[in-house]
């Protein structure tokens, strides 16, 4: 199985994602926050990447959800936090979506033959999904203003321990070195050195630290929970709808 690991959408090239699939990781706190809609029972979820898209497609029954520097947008209904979309808010509506990073990087990723949907609050599913997919796999860590960010990357690590278990690969042989790249392995050791104390390093990293300085911590230790939803989303015609674990795989 080859994995590869992103940095940042800033390092992230469009052409390079054909006929790969891609996941899409932003901890903090798009796609966490997404798949919070979906398990909330949000029927159709569209990403966008800016407010006038958004605002473009909004109509009669249809929901506007987003941040700009990390809050929401005025005449939104929702912002990033994913702690605002409970089932009695999202349930069997559509939602509109625009973040300052992960919506910029699902749209990024729109000529992958396969985009997902990755966070820690999904990791086991996401990956179980994009290993029954038997294709190069391209993990986009969203980072923030096209820096890298540590959430991300930590997540990606995590996700290369699943596929690579998923392929029967041992993680610490040449073998799974030479499938994930230096980088990727570098994410996978990272993850492995504060997987005890996650919600507490997701606090100290810069975006943590911006979201609890805003009244948002309790956001950073809900995303900070691992395999709490087994939601494994797919993009499909720019849109996303919930689908089950269980029942795709
Ligand atoms: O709302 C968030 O958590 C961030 C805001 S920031 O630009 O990183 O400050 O957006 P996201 O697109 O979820 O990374
Ligand atoms: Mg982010």
């Amino acid at each position: 199985m080859n994995i590869q690991v992103i940095a940042s959408i800033n390092e992230a090239r469009s052409d390079d994602l054909q006929h790969k699939t891609v996941i899409v990781i932003d901890v903090l706190r798009a796609t966490s926050t997404i798949l919070t809609a979906l398990a909330g029972g949000c029927r159709t979820l569209v990403p966008v990447e800016t407010v006038s898209q958004a605002k473009s497609l909004q109509g009669p029954g249809t929901l506007l959800g987003g941040e700009r520097s990390c809050k929401k947008i005025p005449g939104f209904d929702f912002g990033n936090s994913p702690l605002e979309y409970t089932p009695e808010a999202v349930s069997g509506k559509t939602l509109i979506m625009t973040t300052t990073n992960g919506t910029r990087a699902i749209h990024k990723a729109r000529k992958a033959d396969h985009v997902l949907i990755g966070a820690f609050l999904n990791a086991g599913a996401c990956a179980r999904k994009a290993a029954s997919l038997d294709q190069e796999i391209v993990l986009v860590c969203s980072g923030a203003q096209d820096v890298f960010s540590l959430e991300d990357g930590l997540c990606a690590g995590l996700l290369v321990r699943e596929l690579l278990r998923l392929s029967g690969c041992d993680p610490d042989t040449p073998a799974a070195a030479q499938s994930v790249g230096d980088f990727g392995l570098a994410m996978l050791h990272a993850y492995r050195q504060v997987q005890d104390c996650l919600p507490e390093t997701l606090v100290s990293c810069a975006g943590g630290r911006r979201l609890t300085k805003l009244g948002f911590r309790h956001d950073v230790t809900y995303c900070s929970q691992i395999d709490v939803l087994s939601l494994a989303p797919v993009v499909r015609a720019g849109k996303l709808e919930p689908e089950h674990a269980s029942a795709l795989l």
